[in-house]
């Protein structure tokens, strides 16, 4: 550990971990409020003249201390990462150890954000930072805790389905193989033109009846399921296979009510993963869309606004896009002119199988190359208006080469006096483990999204935050946000985000990495 920093285990709920002395903070039995001044800066531009106003608005914030009993509902609950992640939870809960090669191995959450990442608290009477877990700075739900259950279109159970992923070593399948033999998904809903024909020979585990038996089945199944394991709220969440697009047509998805209406009369256009977030919002049941296609059609979003259910998506941002997210915020904000992004990447499993059909590989191309337009379209230095870097997306099957995805890219930027840089990256992971654990951040922060109000001086009552949880876009390619709202895909940005909204509910200034105390003396 660097010498100017201290790192405080993990001990349990925040009250128990750190205490915010200020007259801002008010810790009850119940709930934690905060008074936070939001400081912006609004610029004024008047016959070429710029005028910058530095802004104060007062936030009230208020989060529920109590955490509660959480289930997670998985749609895909036998594919690869769902039985990947509770074969892990599973191992972690119980402390399972297993063999490799390489010696014993110990369960963990690694590529967690909330469970393995830390952030800065501030700094100690010498000076030093004090790192605290990030999952310390409010209270979450633990993964450990959380009830898991779902749809699959295949019958397998989560010992098939652990075995079929290939994903997991032997020896840690071979000590969960009795508790998962036990978990069964639910039959689900299946439209073949929404997802590639080679997975037809899956699908033995299909509800029959119109769609909207299938819409008024899912809702009983999340009734059930919460009733069954008494449990304080369920999430529910798209791990399925990517569908094709919908096609966004008046009159059918583009009103809640014409949405709920086109659901009745069975129209063709209206996928599944639409079906399970209506069921979920009219269960007041939050959804998140890990799959990049457009599960969220206008009629989706309005009818969880007016529902007021959180929704997120799309896309799991687990390897090849996150680096990208990373790699072209620096390129730019050095300076450095990215002029070709090439992403190609071949992988095995039964996503890349999915995906190798033309339908599904363009939703998965869409969420993959929106990712640089807001970093690009912020430097009007190195790019001139509606002037894009060339951006290549391929994706190839390889079956022998299973979960273990190959990434290769290759930026290539114009740099000082024409000159060129072509950085060239090769990536390879199995990717259910990196994708497993943004499952997790996604589940946790939106139940802890659940429990945070606001209200501001022109307001009466605490309110929650807007229906589409922007929030969640660090865990995501193509991040859904409230409707007329600026998409943000710079990584540090979407964490400094959702970190820096969180240490304002417990009244804490957003982190800026000024250091003045370490330059002004
Ligand atoms: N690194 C990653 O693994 C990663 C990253 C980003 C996005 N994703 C997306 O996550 C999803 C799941 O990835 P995976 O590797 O687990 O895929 P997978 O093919 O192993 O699992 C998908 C599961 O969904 C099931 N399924 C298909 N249609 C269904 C339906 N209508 N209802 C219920 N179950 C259905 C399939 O039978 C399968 O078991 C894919 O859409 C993929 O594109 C994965
Ligand atoms: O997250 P990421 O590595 O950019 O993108 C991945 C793709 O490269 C991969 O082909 C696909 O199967 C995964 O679902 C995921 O979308």
């Amino acid at each position: 550990m660097a010498p100017h920093q201290t790192q405080f285990e993990a001990s349990g709920s925040v009250s128990e971990l750190f205490r915010v002395q200020s007259d801002n903070v008010v810790y009850t039995d119940d709930h934690i409020e905060s008074t936070y001044v939001y400081r912006d800066s609004k610029v004024h531009k008047v016959d070429g003249k710029i005028t910058v106003v530095p802004t104060e608005k007062t936030y009230q914030f208020r989060v529920a201390r109590g955490v509660p009993r959480v289930g997670l509902m998985m749609v895909g609950w036998g594919g690869n990462n769902g039985s990947t992640l509770t074969a892990s939870i599973i191992a972690n809960r119980r402390n399972i150890h297993w063999r490799t090669k390489e010696g014993v191995q110990a369960p963990n959450y690694y590529g967690s954000v909330t469970q393995a990442s830390t952030l800065k608290l501030g700094t100690d009477e010498k000076g030093q930072d004090v790192f605290i877990p990030f999952s310390d700075i409010l209270p979450m739900v633990h993964p450990n805790d959380l009830v898991l259950g779902g749809w699959d279109i295949s019958s397998a159970n989560l010992a098939q389905a652990m075995e079929r992923a290939k994903v997991l070593e032997y020896d840690l399948q071979r000590q969960v193989r009795d508790e998962m033999e036990g978990l069964q998904p639910l039959p689900s809903i299946y439209y073949p033109d929404y997802i590639a024909a080679n997975q037809s020979d899956r699908a033995d585990n299909v509800l029959k009846g119109t769609k909207q038996d299938h819409l008024e089945q899912i809702r009983k199944d999340i009734r059930d399921f919460k009733a069954l394991h008494s449990l304080d709220k369920v999430i529910v969440l798209w791990t399925a296979n990517t569908e094709r697009f919908s096609s966004i047509i008046p009159g059918v998805n583009d009103t809640a009510e014409n949405l709920l209406a086109s659901i009745k009369n069975g129209h063709e256009e209206v996928a599944p993963s639409t079906i399970f977030a209506v069921a979920s919002i009219l269960e007041k049941t939050p959804f998140v869309n890990g799959s990049p296609q457009n599960t969220f059609v206008p009629g989706a979003i309005q009818l969880a606004e007016q529902e007021r259910v959180y929704i997120g998506g799309d896309d799991f941002k687990s390897g090849q896009t996150k680096v990208k997210s990373v790699m072209v915020d620096f390129l730019v904000n050095a300076g450095i002119k990215p002029i070709a992004i090439t992403s190609y990447n071949h992988l095995g499993n039964n996503d890349g199988k999915n995906l190798s059909a033309p339908q599904q590989f363009r939703s998965k191309e869409i969420s993959k190359s929106n990712v640089v337009d807001d970093m690009v379209a912020a430097n009007h230095i190195l790019y001139k208006k509606g002037e894009h870097p060339d951006h290549i997306v391929v994706i190839k099957y390889c079956p022998s080469v299973g979960d273990s995805k190959r990434a290769l890219d290759e930026y290539v930027s114009e740099i000082f006096m024409g000159g060129r840089n072509t950085i060239s990256l090769y990536n390879v992971c199995e990717d259910s483990l990196l994708a497993s654990p943004l499952i997790l951040d996604l589940t946790i922060i939106t139940e802890l999204m659940t429990r945070i109000e606001y209200k501001t001086d022109d307001m009466t009552e605490y309110a929650p935050f807007h229906a589409v949880l922007s929030v969640l876009s660090y865990m995501l390619k193509a991040p859904m946000v409230p409707p007329g709202t600026p998409v943000v895909n710079a990584l540090a940005k979407q964490r400094a985000a959702m970190e820096n909204i969180f240490r304002a509910c417990v009244g804490l200034p957003p982190q800026n990495d000024m250091m003045l105390e370490h330059k002004a003396f």
